[in-house]
């Protein structure tokens, strides 16, 4: 049976060039609605595309039913018949993050061992506009906001691709029962101790009710919006910084990591200067960089001569020295 959401998904993967035709592409199947709609419309789109498909999961061994939900994914494989891949973690994961980080090492390594050349995952427009609400509540900027992108590299040279993210959580449900996919149920997926949780069963059902019944299709469109903005800013500050940017080498300044040309960067909007030093603190310090590291680097750009920051963690600091920002170590 092809319905709308094959056509829309069709189009989608067309119009975006997210996929080529013949590709080899490994499935990222949970058992769950998203990811099982993927499954289905992908098997049925095949035949159009002449793709060649496989399933990974991974069992995080946090649920006493995971083991069976893995079983339950390889006997959906089966039917499929489709090749199947499981990792098991050798110890539980400590936290969602480290869960994820080592599901995208799994899927990466399974990928390029077997040939594959796109991971394909069932994020939806629903993920986005959790993801853009729970960034957003937590202070970040449009980086945060622009919320799960079509497509990006992995490890190896393989492409994650997300071809959902128009889709509505409601829409990929009423699907699985068109079609009978029967799903598995993740408990952890009820539990209100998690933001995550809190956001999808209570903060969006209620924006629906009382503000907006279109709200989370209006929240990933602003996601989609800001990429394309976050996307141009970075390279307009990419260029900036290299501009900007004199690395010193010389036995003289060993101390010295790298000048900024204060000139350059003045002449500069406030918005590409604080992602250009960003892309700087990027590159001298170990964590990621926050607002008042950024905002106290930005202010040494009109600072008086001789001003200088207290140490950035990594211990370098910054100090003016004529029309240069010195990074000294
Ligand atoms: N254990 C897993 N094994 C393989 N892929 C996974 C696993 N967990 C998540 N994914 C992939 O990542 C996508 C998004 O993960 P998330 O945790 O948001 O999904 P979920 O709530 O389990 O969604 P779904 O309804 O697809 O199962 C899933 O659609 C799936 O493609």
């Amino acid at each position: 049976m092809w319905t709308s959401l094959h056509a829309s998904v069709h189009h989608t993967i067309r119009s975006r060039h997210l996929l080529k035709r013949n590709q080899r592409l490994l499935i990222a199947v949970s058992g769950g609605q998203d990811s099982l709609c993927l499954t289905q419309l992908m098997l049925d789109l095949q035949p159009k595309w002449g793709w060649y498909l496989g399933i990974v999961h991974c069992d995080h061994k946090w649920r006493d039913d995971s083991q069976a939900n893995a079983k339950y994914v390889e006997q959906l494989a089966e039917k499929w018949g489709i090749p199947f891949y499981l990792e098991t973690a050798s110890q539980p994961l400590k936290s969602e993050a480290a869960a994820r980080n080592w599901r995208y090492q799994v899927f990466s390594a399974i990928a390029f061992t077997n040939n594959y050349q796109c991971i394909i995952t069932g994020h939806t427009a629903t993920d986005r506009a959790e993801t853009l609400l729970y960034n957003l509540i937590r202070g970040s900027g449009a980086d945060g906001l622009q919320a799960l992108t079509w497509q990006r590299p992995l490890l190896n040279q393989i492409m994650l691709v997300r071809p959902l993210l128009e889709v509505t959580r409601s829409q990929t449900g009423k699907f699985c029962q068109d079609f009978q996919l029967q799903i598995w149920l993740d408990s952890t997926n009820l539990d209100l101790k998690y933001a995550r949780n809190r956001i999808r069963q209570e903060l969006l059902p209620y924006l629906q009710e009382k503000f907006n019944p279109k709200v989370e299709s209006n929240l990933a469109q602003t996601a989609e919006l800001l990429q394309a903005e976050v996307e141009y800013l970075e390279q307009a500050a990419d260029e900036l910084r290299q501009k900007a940017e004199v690395q010193t080498d010389e036995p003289e300044n060993s101390f010295t990591l790298l000048r900024l040309n204060r000139q350059v960067l003045q002449k500069a909007p406030l918005a590409l200067q604080r992602r250009a030093i960003r892309q700087i603190l990027q590159q001298i310090m170990s964590n990621a960089p926050n607002f008042e590291h950024i905002e106290k680097l930005v202010a040494l750009i009109a600072a008086p001569n001789r001003s200088q920051t207290d140490p950035f963690p990594g211990g370098v600091i910054a100090v003016v020295e004529d029309e240069w920002i010195c990074l000294i170590c």
